[in-house]
């Protein structure tokens, strides 16, 4: 790869344009494309097109489509076993690519770099294949220039290199027949994402089924759900704090695997990304956000523990599930996103959304915290450079009478669910980075939304059970729920 840094310096004198401008333009096109005339997803053929079809819905109308099953009926797919490709080509000599990262055909930062070419026997090629790390660097057969029909001719009758109602379609032979082949790691890690997502599912489903066993036969305490229908039972789960030997399990999907696994994923997200498409500081800026919102919720863990998943939900398919499949899957999917679609966003654009994200972190957990040091003081402390305030609730519980504090003090006497607002905040922010990719990036802030403006009426309806008068009171002297003035 060292040859290529001169030819880096003398690329910089031709001034591209600069990348911003680049994927900005990029960007224009496809969504242009996407709006005018292409279909939202690539479609799938099973059935190979007559030629005339294939021409008039595919190649005239300019649109993508995916052939499946084409080559099914090839001698490749059978003969092609490494003894095989041995004993035709082993002694051959071939042009194969070397680079330290697997893309011997991409675009590496600004510049689109072409990788070190060796000439080695097949042989060889496949003896790396088979122990890559027998040698520095990803070994790579990857050529544009028909390099199936110039240097692999000895296994050409195997595969079609002419495909005939293609050629009829197109009213020519093709101008060049390739033949790649790598190891994986020639592909993105993010790859690996179906299996792990498939994982977590049969997992989570397995446990739940388990819970909703143990919840009715043998519950580690009497308290258990009175009996409803059995999916609701499977839904809303049956024991309020089931232990697996010995271990919380509500405590080991939430707060340990769901959390977990969110930041590994981000985190991997990122540098497949940086892998894919070069540095991007927007995308770092998404997952640094959600690095220090997770870390802030592990400083603030023991809070969690009073909140409605842990005293109200029972363990069952919306916990457990929620936590082992869906937390990884949609919780991460504005940084999953960002691999395949790289952020159009300027470096200032990108610091000032890591500025906003840091501020809604912050005032998201000041919320919290209010309420932990005002309920750990028993209502003697300060809030906002005053003494807080509060309405004393009195209520008759099975362990007699029962006296609590309703904070009216700080940002619990300016909304009854700021936390909420600046959760979806922070939420905004770190999808912030997705801007200009339409509105999938934004799906988990959409999501956040309908679970809060939904959890705001659970918690109340809770509360007004709880507190009956007292916290009609509350609601009178606090109105608003989310935005002052509005909501
Ligand atoms: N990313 C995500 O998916 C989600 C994140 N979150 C975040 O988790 C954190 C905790 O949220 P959550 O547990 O839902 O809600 P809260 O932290 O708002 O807790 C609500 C409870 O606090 C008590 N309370 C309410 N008002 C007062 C008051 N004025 N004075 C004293 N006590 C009061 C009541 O419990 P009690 O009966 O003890 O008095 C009420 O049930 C928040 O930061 C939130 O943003 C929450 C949900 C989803
Ligand atoms: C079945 C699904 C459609 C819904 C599943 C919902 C659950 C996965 C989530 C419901 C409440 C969520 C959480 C509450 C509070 C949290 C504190 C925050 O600081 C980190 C995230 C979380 C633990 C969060 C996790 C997902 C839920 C349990």
């Amino acid at each position: 790869m060292e040859d290529c840094s001169g030819g880096t310096e003398e690329l910089e004198m031709f001034n591209p344009p600069p990348e911003g401008k680049i994927k900005e333009a990029l960007l224009k096109l496809s969504t242009e494309a996407n709006e005018l005339y292409l279909n939202s997803q690539v479609p799938v053929l099973d059935a190979v097109p007559s030629p005339l079809e294939f021409y008039r819905d595919w190649v005239a109308s300019n649109k993508p489509v995916i052939l499946q099953g084409v080559t099914k009926h090839w001698p490749a797919l059978t003969k092609w076993t490494p003894d095989y490709l041995r004993a035709r080509l082993g002694e051959k000599e071939v042009s194969v690519a070397v680079t330290p990262n697997g893309y011997a055909d991409a675009p590496n930062g600004r510049y689109f770099v072409m990788p070190e070419e060796r000439q080695m026997k097949f042989g060889k090629f496949l003896d790396i294949m088979e122990d890559p790390d027998s040698q520095p660097g990803i070994f790579y057969i990857q050529k544009q220039n028909s390099n199936f029909t110039e240097e692999f001719s000895e296994i050409m009758s195997d595969a079609a290199p002419e495909i005939p109602w293609f050629s009829e379609a197109l009213g020519r032979s093709p101008d060049a027949v390739n033949f790649w082949m790598g190891d994986e790691r020639a592909v993105t890690s993010s790859k690996c994402l179906g299996s792990i997502i498939v994982t977590c599912n049969l997992l989570a489903l397995l446990l739940c089924v388990f819970l909703l066993v143990k919840g009715k036969t043998w519950p580690d305490s009497a308290e258990v759900m009175e009996p409803k229908p059995l999916l609701y039972e499977f839904y809303r789960g049956m024991e309020l704090h089931p232990r697996i030997l010995g271990v919380d399990v509500k405590q080991l999907t939430n707060c340990r695997f769901g959390l977990l696994a969110w930041e590994l994923l981000v985190v991997n997200f990122f540098l497949a990304g940086w892998e894919k498409h070069g540095f991007s500081l927007a995308h770092l800026v998404s997952a640094a956000l959600q690095t220090v919102y997770l870390a802030k919720f592990y400083w603030w863990e023991t809070g969690y523990f009073n909140t409605l998943d842990i005293i109200l939900d029972r363990a069952g398919y919306y916990i457990c599930w929620g936590c082992l499949a869906f937390v990884p899957s949609l919780y991460t999917f504005a940084s999953y996103y960002l691999v395949a679609n790289p952020p159009v966003m300027s470096t200032l654009e990108s610091i000032a959304t890591f500025l906003l994200g840091i501020l809604a972190i912050s005032l998201n957990y000041r919320v919290d915290w209010e309420k932990e040091h005002f309920k750990a003081t028993n209502g003697r402390c300060n809030l906002w450079g005053k003494p807080a305030t509060y309405i004393e609730a009195v209520r008759e519980t099975d362990k007699g009478i029962q006296h609590s504090k309703l904070l009216t003090a700080g940002f619990w006497g300016v909304a009854r669910h700021l936390n909420y607002t600046f959760e979806l905040l922070l939420a905004l922010s770190w999808c912030l980075p997705g801007l200009g990719r339409g509105i999938l990036p934004f799906s988990y802030f959409i999501f956040l939304t309908i679970l809060l403006v939904h959890r705001v009426f659970r918690d109340e309806e809770k509360c007004a059970a709880k507190y009956g008068f007292f916290w009609e009171t509350y609601c009178s002297r606090v109105p608003y729920r989310m935005l002052p003035g509005a909501f």
